[in-house]
């Protein structure tokens, strides 16, 4: 079922540049791939990989859906040749972002691994652990999202690293560059988000038989 890109298996991600999409994918959805796909493009990625997280350690258990329900979920929204659905912290038996980072960099040396998230996990990533260890261990970029850009740019995480942000013109040297390096991408915001989708399917299912 876990479909961790295997560095004994032909050493195919050596040289490479690979975005992480790390994410709850309660379900998939089409932001996830659009973020991917502009990934690609603004970066110069030759892939994204989505880490499906088995539970992401700030988030209740309940309303979480099981992994390989959300596994299947982004297997289907990737719908990209280049994007990957993985399970890898599963396999890696790391729940932590930095420790994710840590392992894949060590399996990978020869990766050119970039973090990428959301405007909303800048303006939270403060509570992560450890958090300065993801931006010391790889890049990371950023995309806008409607409602959370004024909360990420001023949150500690941009100030702490304001020095090391690039300007999103500059975005296609970030993989490979020395890290603390960001990039904000301001541009293309995508309305999707799972809490919708979660709260329009449970609109259209109705009360649950126990509040009936
Ligand atoms: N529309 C979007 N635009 C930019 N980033 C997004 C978008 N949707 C998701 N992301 C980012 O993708 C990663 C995984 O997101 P996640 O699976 O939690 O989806 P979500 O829509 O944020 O879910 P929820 O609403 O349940 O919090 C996160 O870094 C998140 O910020
Ligand atoms: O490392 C942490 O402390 C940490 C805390 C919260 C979230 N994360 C990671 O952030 C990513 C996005 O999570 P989510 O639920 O917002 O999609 C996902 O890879 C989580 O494992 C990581």
């Amino acid at each position: 079922m876990l479909t961790v890109p295997n560095p004994r298996h032909g050493r195919i991600w050596d040289g490479c540049r690979v975005g992480l999409l790390g994410g709850s994918f309660n379900p998939a959805h089409d932001g996830h791939r659009h973020i991917s796909v502009e990934a690609m493009k603004r970066l110069g990625l030759d892939a994204v990989w989505w880490l499906v997280s088995p539970q992401n350690p700030l988030k209740p258990v309940n309303g979480m859906a099981p992994f390989a329900e959300r596994i299947e979920s982004a297997r289907q929204a990737a719908r990209h040749p280049r994007i990957v659905a993985t399970g890898i912290e599963a396999e890696l038996g790391t729940r932590f972002t930095a420790d994710t980072l840590k392992a894949l960099v060590a399996r990978f040396p020869k990766t050119q691994f970039v973090w990428l998230m959301g405007a909303d996990n800048l303006a939270q990533i403060r509570h992560w652990q450890r958090w300065t260890k993801i931006f010391e261990t790889v890049p990371v970029a950023v995309y806008d999202r409607p409602s959370y850009s004024l909360r990420a740019l001023s949150g500690l995480a941009a100030q702490r690293f304001v020095r090391a942000r690039i300007d999103q013109d500059h975005a296609r040297s970030l993989a490979g560059m020395k890290t603390p390096a960001w990039v904000f991408f301001l541009a293309k915001r995508h309305p999707a988000s799972a809490t919708a989708l979660r709260a329009a399917r449970s609109l259209r299912q109705g009360p649950s038989p126990s509040r009936r």
